[in-house]
């Protein structure tokens, strides 16, 4: 969520969701320009309900920003269905229809809409603006969208979405920025943290993704399986008996990283392991990433540039040593001494891949989204 101020239009983001793993809700406060102006972390939190921390979040914001005046507030909505292709103003009508789709992401949703009653609660008001994970996909093929199920199921929106749309908006935005020259060929971005999707981007548009209905898709995750064989999920009801919470409940909160190595959905815990288990969780992560890389491929037709993004993509060399290597087919080269250093070039300049470190901001996203649909 985020606020702006009518004079000199500072932003106010802040993102947070409370998952399996707890409740670690961020605010930045930034200018019209991006500078930040304030920051606070704070660490996991179970006491607090969403109305609690909304209004923890509210009032802090609203003490450092002084004599700047709250004027809207930007959230992250993760799913926004067939209907929302574009971040829009939100009323009770929107809300309602937006409350249709938890279902469709119970990690997310539920939580996304939350946070706006909470503020709703607090500053009645206030406009609200709902900026959707699914919208920078929304426009791809058809045929990128489709189930291979009978027409109907996808006529009812039974269909492939994609995720992490902010943060892909935003690298490509970014791209556009840094290396242009890359930013106009076939780009596979890898947004590796708790939740992870890959997304194949030519000219900054979205032609592909990782995920499809719901975030459970693709690759594997901290705590979700990915994509699985169907007849997995039938033979959990019919022969392990099952039920449809239990199935929802194994492949959300206890599958991915946790569920492979059965010590911790944390890469950083994993990376610190001796245990052969987690070990093997993290090869089964990087296998996974580039295999779905290759499919990319196909769907862009080649590939010029491989960004890595989020918390494991950021920051963890060893993981992109992993996929890279996996992928040197490729003609892909990384050069292993910048892969260590940080937010740039990681290939090796004979590389026929350009590999790019690139920090995400989802919250940047949101607040530029917020002031174009206030006018
Ligand atoms: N400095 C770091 N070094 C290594 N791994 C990190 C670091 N920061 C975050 N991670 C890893 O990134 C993942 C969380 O990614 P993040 O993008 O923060 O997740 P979320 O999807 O919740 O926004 C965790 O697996 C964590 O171990
Ligand atoms: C859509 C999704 O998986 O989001 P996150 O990475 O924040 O869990
Ligand atoms: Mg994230």
């Amino acid at each position: 969520m985020f606020t702006l101020d009518e004079t000199n239009r500072p932003t106010l983001s802040a993102g947070g969701q409370i998952e399996q793993i707890g409740l670690s809700p961020k605010l930045v406060a930034r200018d019209a320009d991006g500078t930040v102006l304030l920051r606070r972390d704070w660490e996991n939190n179970t006491s607090l309900d969403h109305a609690a921390l909304l209004k923890e979040l509210f009032d802090w914001g609203v003490d450092h920003l002084g004599d700047r005046e709250v004027i809207a507030i930007g959230h992250r909505v993760v799913h926004g269905g067939t209907r929302f292709a574009a971040p829009c103003l939100i009323d009770a009508e929107v809300l309602h229809a937006l409350d249709d789709l938890c279902s469709l992401a119970p990690l997310h949703q539920p939580h996304n809409l939350a946070g706006i009653r909470a503020v709703n609660a607090i500053a009645p008001d206030l406009p609200q603006i709902a900026c959707f994970d699914t919208a920078f996909h929304h426009d791809r093929a058809a045929v990128a969208t489709r189930f291979a199920i009978p027409r109907a199921l996808h006529e009812q929106g039974i269909r492939r979405y994609g995720f992490h749309g902010l943060s892909y908006e935003y690298i490509a935005r970014r791209l556009r920025e840094i290396d242009p020259a890359m930013a106009e060929g076939r780009v596979i971005v890898a947004h590796l943290g708790n939740g992870a999707s890959l997304c194949g981007i030519r000219e900054g548009r979205s032609v592909d993704t990782t995920m499809g209905f719901t975030a459970l898709d693709g690759l594997m995750m901290g705590t979700r399986s990915g994509a699985i064989d169907p007849g997995v999920i039938l033979h959990f009801q019919t022969a392990l008996g099952m039920s449809a919470a239990e199935v929802e409940d194994l492949l959300y909160k206890r599958s991915g990283l946790l569920g492979v190595s059965g010590i911790s959905s944390d890469m950083r815990a994993l990376a610190a392991s001796n245990a052969v288990e987690a070990e093997e969780a993290i090869e089964l992560f990087a296998w996974r990433a580039a295999r779905e890389a290759g499919g990319l491929m196909s769907s862009l037709e080649g590939l010029d540039g491989l960004v890595f993004t989020a918390g494991i993509g950021e920051n963890n060399a060893g993981i992109r040593t992993r996929i890279c290597q996996r992928l040197a087919w490729t003609g892909l080269v990384l050069d292993e001494a910048a892969n260590i250093r940080g937010e740039a070039i990681i290939s090796a300049p004979e590389s026929a891949v350009t590999v790019r470190i690139i920090r995400t901001d989802e919250e940047r996203m949101i607040a530029l989204h917020t002031i174009r649909v206030l006018g």
